[in-house]
């Protein structure tokens, strides 16, 4: 489909060799070298829609960047198969190359030694956009990121910042449907972070663009993605919204109420408990695992009971997400 991604029972195995120890060791990984697999990603299935931003999460060596270099083209899988607006990026890659754009937060795809400007212009030949479409969306991609400060300088001298910003400008000038982003913001400060983040926000809500986001920032999750998809040791653990992480590894969360009438009596809602009463003060917590989220158990109290004020305490994100990589790495 048009701008969507499809990745069905994907597998990439490396093989490896090891070193034994030693010098005889060695002599004899030279003549019968000792070979291992590495399941770097193992049946992995999930759709991105059109016009969706995902968020690809996981811990280190999850196999993240290993399905995005499937999914751009530059890795065959050991079986299953990928899609990416229709094409299968492996076995078309000059094709796919159109159709996406990708910024790799760890290493640039400018060209060094030349101001980011000049490689725009290089870029706009080599994808054949027309000069009038070309300087629109430069110029609009210099309002949101504010390039020209910047990009008559060489990309050597750049800051990390300026970089990234200017590689992300380069994925985007030929007008991709599809954006894959491996740590785009890894290392940026905050402003430079926010800027980043309304510039794909912009990207996704105003041009539909769909985008495949992997991160270890949290605060960018929040923000973000509406939908994760959470992979350890290669596997897919979880694919859904932020709200069911929440709900299945997070169950940390008290809301607290001042009841109009400290009279009320009081009692347990479905999947929240009341863990205490002190006149008219209650605080209530989450209920065995199908226990709502906080916000939902705030709806729930605040319609059964009159109350005068609440408060709501919730685990942080990030603390939810240390509690899903470690079950999850468990179960794996
Ligand atoms: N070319 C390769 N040869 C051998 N093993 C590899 C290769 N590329 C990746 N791996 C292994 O595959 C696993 C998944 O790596 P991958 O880079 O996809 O993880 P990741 O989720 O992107 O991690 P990070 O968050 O650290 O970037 C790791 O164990 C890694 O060592």
């Amino acid at each position: 489909m048009s701008g969507s991604i499809e990745v069905h029972g994907l597998s990439r195995v490396f093989h490896t060799t090891v070193r034994r120890p030693g010098v005889a060791g060695a002599i004899r990984s030279l003549v019968n070298p000792e070979r291992v697999a590495k399941h770097a990603v193992s049946d992995v299935t999930f759709e991105v829609a059109p016009g969706e931003l995902l968020a690809l999460l996981g811990p280190n060596g999850a196999g993240k960047s290993t399905t995005i270099k499937v999914l751009t083209g530059i890795l065959t899988p050991t079986s299953g198969e990928a899609r990416v607006a229709g094409v299968v990026p492996y076995q078309e890659r000059e094709r796919n190359a159109r159709n996406i754009g990708a910024v790799f937060g760890q290493r640039t795809q400018l060209w060094w030694d030349l101001p980011a400007r000049e490689s725009f212009a290089i870029l706009r030949d080599i994808y054949e956009v027309p000069k009038a479409e070309h300087a629109a969306r430069l110029k609009e991609f210099d309002e949101l990121l504010d390039l020209s400060s910047f990009w008559d300088t060489r990309v050597r001298h750049l800051s990390l910042g300026q970089r990234v910003r200017s590689d992300l400008a380069a994925a985007l000038l030929h007008d991709p449907q599809v954006v894959f982003l491996d740590e785009p913001t890894i290392g940026m400060d905050v402003v430079v972070k926010e800027q980043v983040r309304e510039f794909l926000r912009h990207q996704v809500e105003q041009r539909g663009r769909t985008v495949l986001l992997t991160t270890h920032d949290m605060t960018e999750v929040e923000r973000l993605a509406e939908r994760v998809v959470l992979i350890n040791h290669g596997r897919l653990v979880l694919d859904g919204s932020l709200d069911e992480i929440r709900r299945r590894f997070g169950s940390t969360w008290q809301v607290r109420a001042t009841l109009a009438d400290a009279h009320t009596d009081v009692v347990a809602l479905p999947g929240i408990a009341l863990l205490r009463q002190d006149g008219p003060q209650v605080v209530f917590g989450p209920d065995g695992p199908e226990a709502p989220t906080v916000h939902e158990a705030l709806k729930a109290v605040i319609e059964r009971y009159e109350v005068t004020g609440v408060a709501i305490d919730e685990a942080d994100l990030e603390d939810v997400m240390r509690t899903a990589y470690a079950q999850a790495g468990a179960a794996a």
